[in-house]
């Protein structure tokens, strides 16, 4: 049952609990899982991700079978109906279209004295994107990802998920990475699936930046490997945080939050409305709705432990509760959603009026659906493209220039202590030396 509080009561410990849900202390045995899975794929390469992906994904693989054959890519096409490809298709337009918008360029601005300066933006050479597995299968995501690192111009793309049954990947999955142009995918999932792209093995090239999101294993994973390779976000398990009036729809607004709770039990589904009727009929409607919900257990699971209703004295205290938590979704159910969104200041995406469902976003809106949870969006944003660029600063000086800026730097870096460094530019500019 969907909980209900008031304001009176302790929200902001209540919303904090939820938020801290992927470092609280049963994680932390999980982080040890973690760390055995990386150190162990960083000293044996394949054998050690073979091991992993029998004892967590249930499948014996030969190291020739983890990665994808191009047969199996051919066949995929076969296993999908005509409909299913032209949604996939609509998505990637869409999602090219919006990734495509103000791509950052490199830039070079010529001043006074033939001094130019400027940023020059180029792609990472190798990126890996993680795409979901264990619980749902999920194309989106690979478009999700595949998608921007192709707009960047990423040389080498590859893909890992977990295999399915019977060693398979689904074959929407697939379809969706030729369909964004990724060939190379690799059969494996979960800290394993990270641990390989970071540390590299016999088979599966070590990538510079790692995408995607992914569970809690994924998760922390991701965590780990930052520093031996870029990472985009911490990406983990779900949320979504749902600000309703009196005008919204309980069983809308029901149906949302069951969408996030039903993708994993660490989900979080959170409800602040100004309007105690909305509540308990939201409550009613979860109720009902979960009936006879094919994912029911899961879904009750996130429903019970990160699930919770908050009836609110305004919209305004919803506003700063929300941007307290910083949700990955967060959406505006109220009459006047424009007004509102003037008081928040952290989400990962956030959704505006009542014909603006989450999932509109999770698949083919254009925007990325890949943000940050647990508190991230805080300081993180969604994937885009910039996430598979960099940039180096374009610096040229003239002599005149640099004659000009001799005797500033001469005293900057004698008060570092640094003689060399002002002696690199002395010797450039007296005309004796
Ligand atoms: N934040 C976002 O942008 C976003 C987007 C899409 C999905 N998601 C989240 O992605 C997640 C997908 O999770 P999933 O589980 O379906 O797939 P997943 O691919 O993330 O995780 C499956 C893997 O977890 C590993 N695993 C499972 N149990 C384990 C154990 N006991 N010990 C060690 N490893 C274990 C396995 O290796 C398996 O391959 C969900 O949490 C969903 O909410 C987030
Ligand atoms: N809601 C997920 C992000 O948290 C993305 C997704 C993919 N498919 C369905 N939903
Ligand atoms: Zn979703």
């Amino acid at each position: 049952m969907l909980r209900i509080i008031t304001q009176q009561a302790d929200v902001r410990a209540e919303l904090q609990r939820i938020c801290d849900r992927t470092d609280n202390e049963q994680v932390h045995h999980k982080e040890a899982t973690v760390r055995e899975v990386l150190q162990a794929v960083k000293r044996q390469g394949d054998k050690a991700v073979l091991h992993y992906t029998a004892e967590f994904d249930h499948q014996t693989l030969k190291p020739e079978e983890l990665r994808v054959s191009g047969s199996e890519l051919d066949t995929a096409y076969q296993q999908v109906s005509k409909d299913l490809l032209e949604a996939i298709r609509l998505a990637c337009r869409q999602i090219e279209a919006f990734h495509r918008q103000r791509v950052p360029k490199s830039w070079v601005h010529f001043g006074d004295d033939d001094v130019v300066l400027g940023k020059r933006y180029t792609p990472v050479d190798r990126a890996g994107l993680y795409v979901p597995g264990g619980r749902a299968a999920y194309p989106s995501t690979v478009l999700m990802n595949a998608i921007p690192a192709k707009v960047a111009n990423v040389p080498r793309v590859v893909i890992v998920t977990p295999p399915g049954a019977q060693k398979a990947i689904n074959p929407a999955v697939l379809v969706a990475a030729q369909e964004a142009g990724v060939q190379e995918i690799y059969r494996v999932g979960g800290a394993q699936a990270i641990a390989a792209l970071a540390y590299g093995t016999e088979t599966i090239p070590k990538v510079n930046v790692i995408t995607g999101p992914g569970n809690i294993y994924v998760t922390l994973a991701k965590k780990l490997v930052y520093g031996t390779v870029g990472i985009d976000s911490l990406a983990g398990p779900s949320e979504v945080l749902i600000i309703a009036d009196e005008t919204a729809n309980p069983v809308h607004v029901a149906a949302d939050l069951l969408a996030q709770a039903e993708h994993d039990p660490m989900a979080a589904a959170i409800l602040l409305t100004t309007d105690t009727s909305l509540a308990k009929n939201v409550q009613v409607a979860v109720e009902r709705q979960l009936i006879d919900h094919p994912r029911r257990i899961d879904t009750e699971k996130a429903i019970a432990h990160y699930g919770l209703i908050v009836v609110v004295e305004s919209l305004e205290a919803a506003a700063q509760f929300s941007n307290e938590f910083a949700p990955e979704h967060l959406e505006l159910q109220v009459e006047d959603p424009w007004a509102l969104i003037q008081h928040i200041r952290h989400a990962g995406a956030i959704f505006l009026g009542h014909f603006t469902p989450e999932a509109v976003g999770d698949y083919l809106a254009g925007p990325n659906h890949t943000l940050p949870t647990s508190g991230a969006a805080h300081y993180a944003s969604a994937l885009g493209v910039e996430t598979f660029l960099k940039h180096s600063s374009i610096i040229q000086y003239s002599e005149t220039a640099l004659k000009k800026v001799a005797g500033a730097i001469d005293l900057l870096a004698t008060a570092e202590g640094l003689p060399s460094h002002a002696d690199s530019v002395r010797r450039r500019v007296q005309q004796d030396e």
